[in-house]
C-alpha cells in the first residue's frame, strides 16, 4: 500500500503501518483508481504527488517502496513515531491559537452588541440598567448628605394631598388615564372626610429666616436687590413716544420695564385681554419657530396676537408613558401660566386669553395658501388643518374643530424683535431631552456652584430670576424649559421672561420636584417670592 496517493497529513501514518498491512495487502482486491480521493493540497515541504494520473490503478505494495524506506529498522520506527508525535504537536499548537482568536473575536462582538443594545433600546439584554420608558430619576442616593436630599427629608415628608392618585381603590395602576375632572371629584370625597388645618409653615420661616449677624451673601432668603429707580420703560430708553393713533399693544409695548412687563393692577393689561378676546381677525399666517403649530393673528388695527390652537380636550392629562418633550402643548396651561405669573407678582407673562374661533371664516377665509394646502375634513366631518411645522403639523397630529368651532390661547404679541431685540439664553437647568440621557445638574448636587460662577448668573438678579422659574414651573408642572429670554435693551440686569408654558399643567395631581433643581441646590430664593408663596 502506497501513501504516494495520500493525503500528506495521512502520509506518515501509512508508512508506520505498512509493514502490518503488508500481509493483507496481498489478500485485499485491487481497488480501481477512480474510488480513491486523492486530495491535491500538498504541503509546502513535501514534494507534489502525481494527481490524477494516467487513469492507472494506484494500488502498490510494499515491493514497490523505495529501497530505503524497506530497509528501515526499529529506530526508524522511532523517529517516524517522533515525526508523529511533532506533527500532533504543532497541530495543537494551531488549534489553540485559533481558539484564542476565536474567543477574543466573539468576546469583541458580544462587548459590540451590548453597547449597541443599551445605546439603542434593542432590548437583547433585559433592560437592566433603565426601562426605556421609565422617568429619569434624579441620579443621587437619597441616603446621601446633600442639599437636596436634606430638604426633602425635612419638608417634603408632609402629608402631600396633591400627590398623584390612581383612580379606583386599588394600587393598581389602570390602563386607562383618568381625566382631572374625575380625580378632582375623588380627591375631594377623600379631603372632606378628614379636616386639614392651615398651615403656615413656621418652622421653614424659622430655618430659613435671615438670622442676625449672617451675611447677606451666605443667606438663604435674599433680598431683592433691583433699585426701584433703575426701572426704565422702552418708551424712556429708545426715547419712543405715543403718537394718538397708537395701539392697546404699542402702549403695552412702550411701558414694558427693566423690571417687568406690566405694573400690578394694570388697566392695559385687562383691555388688551378683552381686545385680543372679541375683535375681528384680519388675516392668520403660520408663526416660524418653536415645534408646535402657532398663528400669528392679526386684527384690523396692526394689533397681533400669537394663537395655540387647544388640541386634545382640557381635561385630557399627559399620558403616563410620554415624557416632557414628546407631550403636546396645551392652549389653556399658557392661559393659566400667565394668570399664575401674575399672581406670583412676577408679571413676566405675556397677558394670554382664551377665545373661540370659527375656523372656516377666522382662519380659512383669512389665511394664506400654505395653510389653506392643509385643510381638509375627518372622516366625523369636523374641519381639519396641520399647517407646516418641524414636529406635530401632518394629518396624524391634526387641529379639528367640531365642526368647524376650534378653541385657542391668545398671547399678547412681543415687540418686534428688528424694534426691540431679544437675547436667548440657554437654561443652565434645561434637561437633556433623551429618553435615557441625563443633564448635567441632574447627576451633580453641587452643579449650582458651578452656575454661579459664569455670568451673568454671578452677579445681580438673574440667579434669584431663575430660582423664581423654578418655582413658577414647579407649581406649572412645566418640565420644558430649555431656552428663556431677555430684552437686550436692557443689559443683563433685567427680568427673564416667562415664555412659552404650553406644557404645564398636563400632570395636575403630580408634583415634579425635579423642577425645583434651582432652588434646592442653589438654596437661595427671592424674599418677595418667599412672602408670596408663604403668605
Ligand atoms: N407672545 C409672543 N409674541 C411673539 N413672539 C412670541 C411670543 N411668545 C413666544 N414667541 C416667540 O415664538 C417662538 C416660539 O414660541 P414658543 O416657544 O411658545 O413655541 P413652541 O412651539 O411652544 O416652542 P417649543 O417647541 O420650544 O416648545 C419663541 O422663540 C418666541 O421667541
Ligand atoms: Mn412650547
Amino acid at each position: 500500500m502506497s501513501y504516494r496517493g495520500q493525503s500528506w497529513r495521512t502520509a506518515p501514518l501509512t508508512r508506520v503501518f505498512a509493514a502490518a498491512a503488508e500481509a493483507r495487502v496481498h489478500e485485499t482486491p485491487v481497488r480501481p483508481a477512480r474510488r480513491l480521493k486523492v486530495k491535491c493540497s500538498p504541503p509546502p515541504e513535501e514534494p507534489k504527488p502525481r494527481c490524477g494520473g494516467s487513469g492507472a490503478t494506484e494500488a502498490t505494495t510494499e515491493s514497490q517502496l523505495p529501497p530505503a524506506e524497506r530497509l528501515r529498522g526499529p529506530s526508524t520506527d522511532h523517529g517516524l513515531r517522533m515525526e508523529v508525535m511533532a506533527s500532533l504537536f504543532k497541530r495543537f499548537v494551531r488549534m489553540k491559537e485559533r481558539l484564542v482568536i476565536g474567543l477574543a473575536a466573539f468576546t469583541i462582538a458580544f462587548t459590540i452588541l451590548i453597547v449597541m443594545d443599551l445605546q439603542l433600546d434593542l432590548g437583547y439584554s433585559g433592560h437592566h440598567l433603565l426601562p426605556s420608558h421609565g422617568r429619569l430619576k434624579m441620579a443621587e442616593d437619597p441616603q446621601r448628605d446633600t442639599v437636596y436630599n436634606n430638604f426633602r427629608r425635612k419638608f417634603l415628608q408632609r402629608l402631600n394631598t396633591s400627590k398623584e392618585i390612581i383612580s379606583g381603590s386599588g394600587s393598581e395602576p389602570t390602563s386607562v388615564t383618568p381625566t382631572a375632572v374625575e380625580i378632582a371629584k375623588n380627591s375631594r370625597l377623600r379631603t372632606t372626610s378628614s379636616s386639614h388645618s392651615h398651615d403656615d409653615f413656621a418652622d421653614l420661616r424659622e430655618y430659613v429666616e435671615l438670622a442676625e449677624g449672617v451675611a447677606v451673601e451666605s443667606s438663604i432668603v435674599r433680598p431683592s436687590a433691583e433699585s426701584s429707580e433703575d426701572n426704565p420703560t422702552i418708551a424712556e430708553v429708545k426715547h419712543l413716544k405715543l403718537g394718538s393713533n397708537s395701539t392697546l399693544l404699542e402702549k403695552f409695548h412702550l411701558q414694558i420695564r427693566r423690571q417687568e412687563l406690566y405694573p400690578k393692577g394694570s388697566q392695559l393689561v385687562e383691555d388688551l385681554l378683552h381686545f385680543m378676546a372679541i375683535q375681528p381677525i384680519y388675516h392668520a399666517s403660520e408663526k416660524s419657530g418653536g415645534t408646535q403649530l402657532k398663528l400669528v393673528i392679526d386684527y384690523t388695527n396692526k394689533m397681533q396676537a400669537l394663537f395655540k390652537p387647544m388640541r386634545f380636550p382640557r381635561e385630557q392629562q399627559t399620558l403616563p408613558n410620554h415624557f416632557y418633550f414628546t407631550d403636546y402643548e396645551r392652549h389653556n396651561a399658557e392661559i393659566a401660566a400667565f394668570h399664575l405669573d401674575r399672581l406670583l407678582g412676577f408679571r413676566r407673562c405675556m397677558p394670554v386669553t382664551g377665545r373661540l374661533l370659527n375656523m372656516t371664516t377666522e382662519i380659512y377665509q383669512v389665511t394664506d395658501s400654505d395653510i389653506l394646502k392643509t385643510f381638509f375634513v375627518s372622516p366625523a366631518g369636523n374641519l381639519c388643518f396641520h399647517g407646516k411645522c418641524s414636529y406635530y403639523c401632518d394629518t396624524g397630529h391634526a387641529i379639528c374643530g367640531s365642526p368647524d368651532t376650534l378653541e385657542g390661547s391668545f398671547a399678547a404679541f412681543l415687540p418686534s424683535k428688528s424694534a426691540i431685540p431679544r437675547k436667548v439664553w440657554r437654561h443652565p437647568w434645561r434637561r437633556s431631552y433623551h429618553k435615557r440621557l441625563k443633564a448635567q445638574w441632574e447627576t451633580e448636587s453641587d452643579y449650582c456652584n458651578l452656575v454661579k460662577e459664569l455670568p451673568p448668573y454671578n452677579e445681580g438678579r438673574r440667579l434669584l430670576d431663575i430660582i423664581d422659574m423654578s418655582i413658577f414651573d414647579f407649581l406649572t408642572g412645566n418640565m420644558d424649559r430649555h431656552h428663556y429670554e431677555t430684552f437686550k435693551i436692557f443689559g443683563n440686569e433685567t427680568f427673564t421672561l416667562h415664555l412659552d408654558n404650553g406644557r404645564g399643567f398636563g400632570k395636575p395631581f403630580h408634583d415634579e420636584i425635579s423642577c425645583l433643581s434651582p432652588l434646592l441646590q442653589c438654596c437661595i430664593i427671592r424674599q418677595t417670592t418667599l412672602d408670596t408663596l408663604l403668605t
